[in-house]
Formats: structure tokens, sequence, C-alpha cells
């Protein structure tokens, strides 16, 4: 079997991603004449320590440059390197990747092109030995659907007209299995477009397919948001919650916090009392990049006055990269991750960052990337591991929900054995997994 799944050729192409801008997929094909793709993601809102992807040309010039160095690493420095080896062997793959950039950050080849590399691999292997890639990657244990996180009203780098926080996400925890939490998120996801249009708001959407609203204060999202769960006929906060995705970085200029929709201008403190007030005003039980991703002290203080009461997520703040989230764990900053693999480059690397937190009994937020594709690893890899939560932007457009579809199709595989999250995907609300996994 192993020799069976020995890599045959590589080949990198450049396609275009959800905003229309070029990303890489790459095809890799074995012995056995099993072939696999995968794409690639990329980010808006990056962190200043994430994996490098390689871009083509100026890098003043426009968002959207092209891909072709990447393509070429592939297909002229990495296929030749790596064929022959095999694709089940994900760590010696993702080992001759690393060594073969030699850099810190993966710029020399790309971390675009690293990953996708390494992702076409594992699904060549997994598709050799007629497994799903969460079966696969995670074993026989793999069976807890994650808690999805729906986000439906977009603002900051991803809807510059809209709200300053950039994301406003719908958490299904009352839901008993993942298929009745999509149709929780997407009926209350067409509830917002009549709440919207009732009260004269356009309905345009951002890059993550949520709405995209100018309002006149950042409270007034929530205030929607409610208001669309009620008419779906939810109950907030027992039914569906909400979770927040300031990506606080973005809205930083010389060290304060700049609200533009709220006319505030706030110190690192004052921004952490602005979240405590949301927090007792309204069913918010997670919090990701509440500050910006160089305000280590200011994350030690709100994670201390607030860990308990909602989940204090980092995604800018530890770019999926064990280095930070052991000096996260160190110093009591957080008491959650996001995992998005593109952020550090290999399946490798990423499976190592979600076995640390969870060591650490930190919650692992799976995630997709601002501009996607229809590539649905990352629903895999949550169920691979354990993870609880994905969130995969609205549930509407089809990058997004080929993760969605993918989640439905893995739990219908799974059939009596699947157990959806539920409110144990969040320890601060005390729930129980209603099997054990
Ligand atoms: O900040 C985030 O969490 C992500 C995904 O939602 O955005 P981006 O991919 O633009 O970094
Ligand atoms: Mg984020």
């Amino acid at each position: 079997m192993a020799d069976n799944t020995r890599i045959l050729f590589l080949v990198a192409q450049e396609i275009l991603d959800s905003r229309g801008y070029p990303t890489v997929e790459v095809c890799a094909g074995l012995r056995d004449g099993t072939v696999a793709s995968a794409a690639v993601p990329s980010g808006a809102s990056t962190g200043r320590y994430e994996a490098m992807e390689s871009r083509d040309g100026d890098p003043g010039r426009y968002e959207g440059r092209g891909v072709l160095h990447a393509v070429a690493n592939v297909n002229d420095v990495i296929a030749p390197a790596l064929a022959g080896m095999r694709a089940d062997d994900q760590a010696g793959v993702d080992a001759a990747l690393i060594e073969l950039d030699g850099t810190e950050y993966k710029q020399r080849l790309g971390a675009n092109a690293i990953l996708g590399v390494s992702l076409a691999c594992a699904r060549a292997a997994a598709r050799a030995r007629r497994q799903g890639l969460y079966q696969y990657l995670g074993g026989g244990q793999a069976r807890v659907l994650p808690v999805p996180m729906f986000n439906v009203l977009n603002g900051g780098a991803h809807a510059p007209d809209g709200s300053d926080i950039q994301e406003f996400k719908l958490i299904p925890v009352g839901a008993s299995s993942f298929a009745q939490a999509l149709r929780f998120g997407a009926e209350t996801y067409h509830c917002l477009y009549h709440v919207l249009r009732d009260a004269g708001l356009p309905t345009t959407v951002g890059d993550e397919g949520g709405f995209a609203p100018t309002l006149k204060s950042n409270a007034e999202s929530l205030e929607l948001i409610l208001r669309a769960i009620e008419r779906a006929g939810y109950r907030p906060g027992e039914q569906i919650a909400i979770g927040l995705d300031p990506a606080a970085s973005g809205m930083v200029k010389d060290g304060r916090y700049i609200l533009k929709r709220d006319g505030l201008n706030l110190s690192s403190d004052e921004m952490t009392d602005y979240w405590e007030d949301w927090i007792g005003r309204y069913p918010i039980i997670s919090l990701e990049d509440p500050l910006a991703d160089d305000d280590w002290d200011g994350f030690r203080n709100l994670t201390a006055r607030l860990g308990d009461r909602v989940q204090v997520i980092g995604d800018d703040l530890f770019v999926t990269n064990r280095k930070f989230l052991q000096r996260g764990i160190d110093s009591g900053v957080c008491t959650s991750i996001l995992i998005k693999p593109n952020q550090i480059g290999t399946i490798t690397e990423t499976l190592q960052t979600i076995r640390l937190a969870q060591q650490a009994r930190y919650t692992c937020l799976v995630s997709h990337r601002s501009g996607e594709t229809c590539d649905t690893s990352i629903a895999d890899l949550a169920v691979a591991m354990d993870c609880r939560q994905i969130k995969a932007g609205a549930p509407a457009r089809g990058e997004r929900v080929a993760k969605y579809n993918r989640l439905l199709r893995i739990e219908r595989e799974l059939g009596d054995k699947a157990v959806y999250a539920g409110r144990s995907a969040f320890p601060h609300l005390g729930g129980t997994c209603t099997a054990a996994p």
C-alpha cells in the first residue's frame, strides 16, 4: 500500500479565489493512479507574523497580484524534490517542504506553494486509502461535528463601508445536530435580509457573504441580528449566541483604537471596557482579536477580566504558530486559538499547533480566509482534530457553503456515531457533549 502512494507528479496552476484574485491550486498524482487536488485561500486582514504567500510583481501595485512564481516553485522546485516520496507520510512530506524552503516564514518558496502541496498530498493519500480526509487525518475517533459560526454581518477590511467590527457571527449552540445548526443559521440569515429591507438598509454583502450595511453605530449591528434571530423563531443566547471578530489590529492608529461608527478613540483599557459592556448587554460568547496583535499586555488584562465570561481567541496574535501560542499559554493570554492552515503553511505544523492548544485546554476555532475557494479541507480538519468549532462565513455563497455542505455529508456518513459539539465546544458555558467522543 505504502509504495502505491509514492508521488508520481505534482502540478500547480494559478486559479481565482472568491474575490477574483489569483491563488494556487496543486494537483498530486500517485503511483497507484490516484489523483487529488487542493486549493489555497488568502486573507485580507493578515497577522504580521503569518507565513508569507508568494505574490508576483510590485507589492505596492494592487492587492490581486499573481501567483505564477509560487506555481513555478511547485512545478520546478518542489515537484522534483518530492517525486517518489510517500504521500501518506505527511510528516515526511512537510519536513521536506520546510527544509527545501529553509526560511522561518516560508518566504522563499511561498506559504501558498507549500500549503498547496501539503494539502494535495494529504488528499491524495486519503483517497488512495479510500478514506475521507477527516478519517485519514483523525482516525476512528473523528466523529464530533463542530459548532459553525456564521458571519452574517461584515465590516472592517471585508466591507469598508460597514461596521468597524469585521465579523458578527451567529453561533447555534442550542442545535442538536450539525444539520440543524446549519438550518438555524440559514433561516436567521434570510430573516436578517428582511430585517434590513424593512429598516430601509441595503442588502449588499461583504467578502464573506454577510450583509454589509452602513449603520449609525456598531451596536446597531447587534440589535439587527437579535431581531433577525427572534424573527426566525429562535431564542437569542439559548439557541443562537453571538460571536465577534473585531480584527482590532485594523482599528489601531498610533496606539489608539479608533471606532469610526461610534466616534470613539480609545486606549487598550477603554477598548476592554467597551467589550465588557457589550458582553453584559448582548449574548456574546466568543470574542476574537478584541485588541491589536502587538498589544500583548492589553490581551493579558482582557483575558484576566473577561476570560471566564467569554471565549477570547487569538488570531492575528497567534497566527496558528506554536511559538506565539506557547507565549500566550505561558502568560495567560487568551483561552482559544484560531486555526488557519495557511497562516503556518503545512498540515503537520497545523496539527502540532492544535495539539499544543488542546493540551493547554485552549479551544480551537478552525477558520477559512476571506479570499476562499471551494476547497473543503478545513471542514475535515475540524472533525479530524475534534476542534468543535469552525467558521466559514455566511451560510450563503458557494465557497462558504462548500465547507458547511461538506460537514453535512460527514455527519450523514458517520450516521449514529456522529455527535454535534453544541455547548461542549465552549467550556466557559459549562455544557457537556451529548456523547463521549
Ligand atoms: O480575520 C479573520 O479571522 C479572517 C477570516 O474570517 O479574515 P482574513 O482571511 O481576511 O484574515
Ligand atoms: Mg480574525
